[in-house]
């Protein structure tokens, strides 16, 4: 979809490695600008208004577009990655180990 979009605009010139995650950096910005001197805001953002909780959702959006773009340029299998990551974090935080511990797995 991200890939269409791209193709059919002829963007694809500007889409390097590196533009990418840069964007996607300033995707990451844009979405902490939403919560930029807040104060603590808890789950679901009932702190927040309407209009930015709909915000929040569409820098997600950039946020996930930009990565996935990123992962492609970089020919990065992301579905495979995340799951052997997931797999890795799981040995590193065991749950006799990690169970109600913030620590990092280095400090267990
Ligand atoms: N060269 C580009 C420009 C945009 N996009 C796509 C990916 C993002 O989903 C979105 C980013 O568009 P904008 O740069 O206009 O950023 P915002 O949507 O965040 O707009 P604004 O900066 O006004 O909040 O469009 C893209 O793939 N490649």
């Amino acid at each position: 979809m991200q890939v269409d979009f791209i193709d059919k605009r002829n963007w694809d010139q500007f889409h390097s490695p590196r533009n990418v995650l840069l964007a996607l950096v300033g995707e990451v910005g844009e979405l902490a600008e939403i919560f930029q001197w807040k104060g603590e805001v808890t789950e679901g953002l009932p702190e927040l208004t309407e209009k930015e909780r709909d915000h929040v959702g569409q820098e997600m959006s950039d946020v996930l577009l930009y990565l996935v773009d990123l992962a492609n340029k970089c020919h990065v299998d992301l579905p495979s990655a995340v799951l052997a990551k997931m797999e890795q974090n799981g040995r590193k935080y065991p749950l006799d180990k990690a169970y109600g511990r913030a620590d990092k797995y280095t400090d267990l």
